[in-house]
């Protein structure tokens, strides 16, 4: 019986996605023909039309027609029955693309590879010209000999290129060409990986059958790139869901960490931006739900509703069981706590004071009582000191260590800050108000008495959890093997966040793993933004030390993000209109769009600008799948998403840094230094939500992050 298998190319480009419906039923129509029909009967067949094309370099490749204008490309060995399809474009792109692939098999391990041959070899021969003034031992590999490269499944001709590589651009030009398993072994070996580590990190995960296999069983023996279909009904479930390639192919690194049988305790995984930390988390629920003893559940959190509805999709693409669903939970933590609340207080919900009516109580209470410190320092006191340790009494904040701020409290000052502590919870009280911490810290009380709720926490957006917040999670699971699975980035930390977990009862030290490779956004926009951190350390997800972006990298490409300098706030949006009408103008839905702001008011301007050009536009926070318009929010509300095109505006001097959100220097030095930390990565994490085009814009004086990067 034929086997009938689909490329990781298929899925990735998302252009099975943007098929219309009816080209999409003749795929799936075509693929149940080469199930039943032989080979011969299939060149024989009219509707069909298979072809080998012309100008082919692989007498294994094949066109076949899907209708007057669509032609899917296959690949079909002839010794063998299996058909892998690799694409589906409109007819002359189909035949352009067919001709110039090579299938092959990895040397090493036996996978099937498909690469541009024809482009390899167009370029191998400039890249040899532009390399010609330098030495071998000047070049990028030139630390790592043939005969390892040869070791980790690196071709002859591969071989050839990757000796003419000069330098990080040199090779960027060569990826699109190359053959995928062999591009990942050298852009870790370009990211300063060491051949053992390459070998140690990325070739053991992968399948090994060796080189003496044919193609047909190396199409069997692709399960990172390649996935087998048992059935016409496996075909109809896969091809009738939404395409997305995560789903179904899993990097073996991702994987290592998504479906590893059991960790002893908790388990962390962090990585850059797009480093598929989402959708491992994803993974693991999936993992730990298979696995689910009666009456246990699960809970999924993360940092914002928004989030939390877009991981409700994604697992529903993943668990289609409706028993197991039933099992898991989706909410942020805050929601998780309040929901204990709730329920301990016969279904009456907190309500909760927003960040900025809590400032205000702050403020009253210091002009009341006349007190040195402004309300910022207050909130700051209480929150990162007094709740983040929860200290109960007067007492306990006298001898409370004060690590991380920068200012000496003597006992006099202690108490005249318990004091206002003291006023601040009492009002609290008194009103029936909670702020979201506090509520956190009394749910997480009410379950150090009660008992734990869930077998096993899956956490998203980790870096920016609070200890009161950890304090809640910790009483939620009992610690047991697999009780926290911790996904997060230190580098996207954009709010306040220090931790040590150890001292809240969560071991991760020793316990971690890295991502390096980026899914989401070209390596253009990676090599733009990584500067925007200034030396990249940062301080790790938590209990000390530090993490960079050591080896994160990105096998995407495209244009460079641009930069624009306007005269005058007017001249700003205008330039925005333009920007965004061009990206629309070119197929780009608007709602793969994304306006990022530093101020709400900054983003109503947009609005305005972008809907007096006819340009439909909604509240980020408002919208969901289905709203259409472009997407304005600000770089906060921006946490955690993805859009095809982002246009950060107003990163100008003053606003990113926003003075107000940094404590000035002389009053706290450690928190200023955070503080500025915080407003970098909030930059950072507003330019990586972008997956094709990146657009940045100010007027007046650029933000010294900017001018710090050498963007402006
Ligand atoms: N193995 C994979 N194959 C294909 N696409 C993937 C894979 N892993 C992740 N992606 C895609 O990469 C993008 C980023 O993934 P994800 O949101 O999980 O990253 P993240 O590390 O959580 O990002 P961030 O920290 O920036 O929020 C998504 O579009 C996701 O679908």
């Amino acid at each position: 019986m034929p086997q009938l298998a689909l490329s990781k190319q298929f899925f990735a480009s998302g252009e099975y996605d943007e098929l219309p419906p009816v080209a999409r039923k003749n795929v799936r129509l075509a693929m149940e023909k080469f199930r039943i029909l032989t080979h011969a009967e299939l060149k024989a067949d009219k509707g069909l039309n298979f072809k080998n094309p012309q100008g082919r370099r692989s007498r294994s490749i094949f066109t076949f027609k899907v209708d007057n204008f669509y032609r899917g490309v296959v690949l079909a060995p002839e010794s063998g029955d299996s058909y892998l399809l690799l694409k589906v474009l409109p007819h002359d792109p189909a035949y352009d693309w067919a001709n110039k692939q090579e299938a092959g098999v990895n040397r090493l391990t036996g996978a099937v590879e498909i690469w541009d041959a024809e482009g390899l070899e167009r370029l191998t021969p400039d890249l040899e010209e532009q390399a010609a003034p330098t030495t071998p031992g000047q070049r990028l590999f030139a630390h790592v000999s043939d005969g390892d490269l040869t070791i980790l499944g690196i071709s002859a001709e591969v071989l050839r290129a990757a000796r003419t590589v000069v330098d990080a651009d040199a090779l960027a030009t060569l990826v699109p060409f190359l053959p995928e398993d062999q591009c990942e072994v050298l852009q870790y070996l370009a990211a300063g990986f060491g051949a053992d580590e390459v070998w140690r990190d990325i070739v053991a995960h992968r399948p090994t059958r060796g080189a003496d296999t044919d193609l047909d069983t190396a199409i069997r023996n692709t399960p990172t790139r390649v996935k087998l279909v048992s059935g016409l009904d496996e075909l109809e479930e896969i091809l009738s869901q939404p395409f997305v390639a995560w789903r179904t192919f899993l990097h073996p690194a991702q994987r290592k960490v998504a479906y590893k049988a059991s960790y002893p305790g908790s388990h962390q995984v962090t990585g850059g931006p797009g480093t598929g930390k989402t959708v491992v988390a994803m993974h693991r629920v999936k993992h730990l739900l298979s696995y689910l003893r009666p009456g246990e559940r699960i809970l999924l959190t993360t940092f914002t509703n928004t989030l939390a509805a877009a991981l409700r999709t994604g697992i529903g693409q993943l668990v289609d069981d409706p028993r197991l669903l039933d099992r898991l939970e989706i909410s942020t933590v805050n929601a998780q706590a309040s929901k204990v609340l709730t329920e301990a207080n016969d279904g009456r919900a907190p309500r909760f004071l927003t960040d900025a009516q809590e400032l205000d109580r702050w403020r009253r209470i210091t002009t009341d009582r006349g007190l040195g410190w402004n309300a910022e320092f207050l909130q700051q006191e209480y929150r990162h000191v007094i709740l983040a340790q929860r200290l109960d009494t007067l007492e306990e904040y006298l001898g409370a260590s004060r690590t991380g701020r920068g200012s000496r409290l003597n006992a006099a000052q202690r108490e005249q800050v318990w004091g206002t502590v003291t006023a601040f919870t009492e009002g609290l009280d008194e009103d029936g108000k909670e702020t979201h911490l506090r509520g956190c810290d009394l749910a997480a009380r009410g379950l150090e008495g009660a008992g734990p709720l869930f077998r096993h926490i899956v956490v998203d957006e980790a870096q920016d959890l609070h200890p009161a917040q950890w304090r809640f999670l910790r009483a939620a699971v009992a610690p047991k093997p697999d009780d926290l699975f911790i996904a997060g980035d230190p580098h996207q930390r954009i709010y306040d966040a220090k931790v040590s977990l150890k001292a809240l009862g969560i071991n991760v030290v020793g316990r971690s793993q890295r991502l390096r490779r980026n899914y989401r956004s070209t390596q253009q926009i990676l090599t733009w933004s990584q500067p925007l951190l200034a030396g990249g350390k940062v301080e790790a997800l938590a209990d000390g030390g530090t993490e960079s972006l050591a080896g994160y990298r990105s096998a995407l490409q495209g244009p460079a993000p641009t930069a624009h300098a306007a005269a005058d706030p007017n001249g700003e949006m205008d330039a925005l209109v333009e920007r965004v009408r061009d990206w629309i103008g070119s197929g780009i839905e608007p709602s793969s769009v994304a306006v990022a702001v530093r101020f709400g008011w900054v983003g109503r301007k947009a609005a305005v600008a972008l809907a007096d050009a006819g340009i439909e536009t909604c509240g980020l926070r408002e919208a969901d799948d289905d709203t259409p318009g472009v997407r304005v929010g600000t770089m906060h509300s921006l946490k955690g998403l993805e859009f095809r095109c982002v246009a950060a505006v107003g990163v100008s001097d003053g606003a990113v840094p926003f003075p107000k959100a940094v404590t000035p220097a002389e009053v706290d030095e450690l928190q200023h230094r955070t503080d500025l930390m915080a407003e970098r990565c909030l930059l950072f994490v507003a330019c990586t939500r972008a997956r094709d085009h990146l657009y940045v814009s100010w007027h007046g004086a650029p933000s010294p992050f900017l001018a710090e990067a050498g963007i402006a």
